[in-house]
Parts: C-alpha cells; structure tokens; sequence
C-alpha cells in the first residue's frame, strides 16, 4: 500500500535502479508466469474496406472465436495513432520522476485519473503486482474532461489526447454498429444498450524487467466495459487466451487492436465473448501502448439484448454497471470471476 506522505512506488523507478532481481511482490505464481509463446501466433486481422458482407462476416467469426481482433483501413490518420504514441512516450522518457509525480492518481480509489502504478485498490499484502506505470485519462463525456489534471508537456500533449480520444470514441461507435449487424440485430443495438460512452485513455508503460520469466506487466483480465481499442509499439507483449493457450498480438503500426470487454458479452447474450489477455515484459525495451476503453455510465443496468435472449432464455442477469466496476477492482479480475457471477 502508498503510504500517506511517503514517494509512491513506481516500476520505472526500480528499473532504472538497475536491481538484478525483482522485488517480491512483482513475482507472480508459477501458474501465472508466462511461458514462451509461438511466434507465429497471431489474432485475427479485419479489413474495414472490405464489402460489409465480408466485414460483418470476418467480424462474427472473429467475435466468436477469439473476441479480439486486429482492424485495418479504420479510417483513423496514422498520424493521429503516431502523435498518441510519441506525447505517451515523451511523458514517461522525457520527465523527471518528481514531475510526473505532480500527475499522481488517487491510489485508494477506482480507475482514479492521473499517474499510476497500482491498478487494484485492495491493500493486502499478498496482491502480486503488475510491471506497468500508466497515465489514465477521463475524455468522455465532456463533463468528465478537464485537461488542466493531463501532462502539459510535450506542448501538444493535450491537444493529441483530445483528438485521439474523438476519433477512438467515432471507432467505437462504427464498431459497435458492425458488431451488432453481424448478429443480425438493428446497428444501434449495441450502443443503446451501453448508453452514453464513459471514454478512459490509459497510456500503459512498461519498464524493461530484470526477470520477465517471473512477472506480468498486466495480469491476466478481461476488460470491463464494451469495447476496448489498443495501439502498442513494436516491442511486443500483449497476448490473448484462445482455448486455453496465451496467444502473442503481433504489433502492426497501421491495426488497432480491438478486444470486446465483458457488457457486450453480456448485452449479447454470451454469442460473443469477452477476450481474456494480458501483457508480458522483457529484459531488453521499455513499451508502450495506448487503451482507450467504451464503458456505460455507472447508473446503468446491462443486461442481454432482448432480441438475443429467444427460447435458451438470458444467460446473465442484469447488474448495475457500478457494482460490477466496484467488485472488479476490489477483488480484481482473476479471469472472468466478475462476469461468471453474472451467469444464470
Ligand atoms: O498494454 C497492453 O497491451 C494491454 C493493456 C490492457 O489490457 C489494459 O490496460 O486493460
Ligand atoms: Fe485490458
């Protein structure tokens, strides 16, 4: 746990130590530890040009098999993903730890905005940590947004985050639709039942580590609101589970990383899932990736798609996103464990 008035941990710090062995509270479990994957592997790649018979088609399989897939030709300049990259960057290579430390997050509540280390806000001790720092931005809606809490170096730095999150968030929503009409279901089904997007931007960055066999940088978790989008550099390291086996997201520079969180998992009655991922470290590059997560408001209850729930019947109960949001980050994701106390 932060200590009042003591300097908050940061991974960066104690990589830049140079320690040649983690510290214990960053050892996962033997079974958590990543073991080398094949490097072949890879998620599925969409191609948004595409006829929309041929989209809705790839995005079905895609969602049912895997619930994480690369998009290409999505319609967001490379330059706006390159510009998001670069101020991330800059703000964790190019300032001192003392300034970054003016950004910290609030560490005793959820999804709180600002510098971070810790994602979980329970405080026992045998909590295995993650090797991540992250930046967390609240961008949508507009009355969550107050760029004065955001990095105001580089100069541009928040005038990127604005037109990012704008674009992400017309993505979403694009996304959404296609998802929605590849189940046959009306384009706005989706998005109606999710309501006004929640937008955070989390800038994840994940210091070299001096024993990778033996950490995460992010535990193993689904995300937990509708859809999630990621850009990552080329150092590589998030994977995703398919049929029990951890599977390696190739970096692209031109594809967004598309994972469905676990509300369109439930507002699709379980047709789609959820896509189970996490990201390993390495001992020689720090990396760097851009989330920006779609979740409803905190007052609204989600549950299946009436057009979906037919004769099998619903196959979650509704929940009040709140509470789930509550019961993620005080127990944390251990998989799904959240969405399976949904299931009916
Ligand atoms: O850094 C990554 O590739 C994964 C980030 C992620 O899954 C998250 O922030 O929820
Ligand atoms: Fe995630």
């Amino acid at each position: 746990m932060e200590v009042a008035g003591a300097t908050p941990i940061r991974v960066q710090t104690l990589a830049q130590s140079k320690t040649p062995t983690v510290p214990p509270q960053y050892i996962q479990p033997p079974e958590h530890r990543p073991l080398p994957t094949a490097a072949a592997a890879n998620i599925p790649l969409i191609d948004l040009s595409l006829s929309s018979d041929a989209v809705r088609r790839d995005i079905a399989g895609a969602c049912c098999d895997w619930g994480a897939f690369h998009v290409v030709n999505h319609g967001v300049p490379k330059q706006i993903l390159d510009e998001m990259s670069a101020v991330g960057s800059s703000f964790f290579n190019d300032l001192d730890v003392s300034e970054k430390l003016k950004y910290s997050c609030d560490s005793g509540s959820a999804a709180s905005e600002g510098y971070g280390s810790r994602m979980l806000v329970s405080n026992s001790d045998d909590t295995v940590l993650d090797w991540r720092d992250y930046f967390d931005h609240h961008t949508f809606p507009l009355s969550r947004r107050n760029p004065c809490r955001w990095p105001d170096y580089p100069p541009n730095y928040r005038k990127v985050v604005e037109e990012y999150s704008r674009h992400m968030k017309m993505l979403a929503q694009k996304l959404l639709g296609l998802i929605s009409e590849s189940l046959g279901l009306q384009p706005s089904c989706i998005e109606d039942a999710v309501g006004e997007f929640y937008q955070n931007i989390t800038v994840s960055y994940y210091p070299p580590c001096p024993q990778p066999e033996l950490t995460l940088g992010l535990q193993s978790h689904s995300d937990m609101g509708a859809i999630t989008l990621l850009i990552q550099d080329d150092v590589g390291g998030l994977e995703v589970l398919k049929d029990g086996e951890w599977v390696i997201a190739q970096p692209s520079s031109d594809a967004i990383v598309v994972l469905l969180a676990d509300q369109t998992e439930v507002i699709t009655n379980g047709e789609y899932k959820s896509a189970i991922h996490r990201a390993i470290t390495n001992a020689r590059r720090a990396r760097l990736s851009v989330a920006a997560f779609h979740d409803p408001a905190k007052t609204r209850i989600i549950c299946p798609a009436p057009e979906l729930v037919g004769k099998s019947g619903a196959h979650y109960r509704g929940v009040l996103y709140g509470d789930f949001v509550k019961s993620w980050y005080s127990k944390g994701p251990e998989g799904k464990r959240n969405l399976d106390a949904l299931r009916l």
